[in-house]
């Protein structure tokens, strides 16, 4: 008989561990089992205040229904080692990952995994090797992934008439960081958060000019930390330029030092697209963007730039609700677990894959950003 309940074990009890808390608890095919913490009453205090926001799923059994509340465990290997868990969400700062992923996949764990995966594109690719010879699936944590706005957006950006040929990429993800940041924040510390902002937002900006692509790898990159923090170790402003097969390029901006923006612009050459929220959509009940098609008519002394925007929509809560993105994400993730379905079907992208090239994508930055901005050449 197949499972039909995923059981999830997260690992640290990270901030955003909260919110995927309650994306298991809004999946319908996933459970919380076990929340394993360095210190076990800072696991108790997690399930603690988790539950009272969003209680452990309901078991309906004999018509009687029961809480199941998760087990604090004091030890992230212990939690591992248990025969009651099918997944583990790594929730853990970049560089205490690799251990723990590769802990996992030996235990038969399936691994949920933050991003950026790795400090370097080899870890990485030890870490999913690790997953693949393991037989269990391996997937980053980008929530965007899942939401029902790609497949529409794809629709967009093929539409002959009204796009055209995409030319150019253009991503922004930042925000401020308050007045403890650079002391307190993982993302501020070249021992926990190596690439800062780059790892942090940038994963998001090289993410979508990646899917926009198609997935083809840009031939070469050039980046430069325009600010850093932990003395000059952590880059906390960032500025990357991708340049992909048949002159399309992407550009990107992320920073730890501007205001809340989370902004794509796809251009091709007959139209363009705008995506206001790329990552975290604005709070509403439908997730948007626009199209573009304006047009310049000069006739002698008038010069009118016409506007011709359209509003485009899907049925999708932002967050926190059944069909919200990070919610797919733990219920896409689950069924692949429950059919035991993470081989990889023939032409298919996998997570696993994706997450590479996204890794490989960013340590060019980083190599480039060592060398002054330099362009640096990737190979497929
Ligand atoms: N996909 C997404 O939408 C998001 C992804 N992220 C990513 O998730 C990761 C975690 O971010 P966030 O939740 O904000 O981080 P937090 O600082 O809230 O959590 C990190 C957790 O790591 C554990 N940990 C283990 N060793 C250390 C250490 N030496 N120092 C600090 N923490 C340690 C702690 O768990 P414990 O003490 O319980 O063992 C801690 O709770 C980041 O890499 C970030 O990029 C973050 C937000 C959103
Ligand atoms: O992944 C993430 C999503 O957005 C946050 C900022 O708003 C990031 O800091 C975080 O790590």
């Amino acid at each position: 008989m197949t499972k039909k309940i995923c059981r999830w074990g997260f690992i640290g009890a990270a901030a955003i561990a909260r919110k995927n808390w309650k994306a298991v608890r809004m999946s319908g095919n996933s459970v919380v089992a076990a929340v394993a913490s360095r210190d076990v009453s800072r696991a108790e205090a997690f399930i603690h205040d988790c539950s009272l926001e969003c209680p452990p799923v309901i078991e309906q059994e004999d018509e009687h229904p029961t809480l199941t509340r998760p087990l604090a465990i004091g030890d992230y290997q212990e939690l591992i080692d248990r025969d009651d868990i099918d997944a583990v969400y790594i929730a853990l700062p970049t560089s205490l990952r690799k251990k723990w992923v590769i802990a996992a996949a030996k235990a038969g764990k399936h691994v949920l995994c933050e991003k950026p995966v790795a400090v370097h594109g080899d870890d990485a690719e030890e870490m999913i090797q690790a997953c693949r010879e393991a037989g269990v699936g391996f997937m980053d944590g980008v929530m965007f992934d899942h939401s029902a706005r790609l497949p529409e957006l794809r629709r967009s950006l093929k539409d002959p008439d009204r796009f055209g040929t995409l030319r150019r990429i253009q991503t922004h993800f930042s925000f401020c960081g308050d007045d403890s940041f650079d002391q307190s924040n993982i993302r501020a510390s070249a021992e926990l958060e190596p690439h800062g902002c780059l790892g942090d937002l940038g994963w998001y900006c090289i993410r979508m000019s990646l899917w926009a692509s198609g997935f083809q790898m840009p031939i070469a990159v050039a980046g430069r930390s325009i600010r850093t923090l932990d003395e000059g170790r952590v880059p906390s402003e960032f500025q990357g330029e991708l340049r992909f097969e048949g002159d399309l390029s992407a550009g990107f901006f992320c920073s730890f030092h501007c205001v809340n923006q989370q902004t794509a612009t796809l251009s091709g050459d007959r139209g363009y697209i705008t995506i206001d929220d790329f990552v975290l959509p604005f709070v509403d009940a439908e997730v948007k963007w626009q199209t573009n098609t304006h047009d310049l008519q000069i006739h002698n002394c008038r010069w009118n730039f016409g506007r011709h925007s359209t509003s485009h929509a899907v049925k999708e809560h932002a967050s926190g609700e059944p069909d919200s993105q990070e919610v797919r994400m733990i219920r896409n993730f689950a069924v692949d677990v429950l059919q035991n379905s993470h081989h990889i079907a023939p032409g298919s992208i996998h997570a696993a894959d994706v997450a590479l090239k996204t890794q490989r994508v960013l340590d060019a930055l980083r190599r480039s950003d060592a060398e002054f901005g330099a362009w640096v050449s990737l190979e497929e």
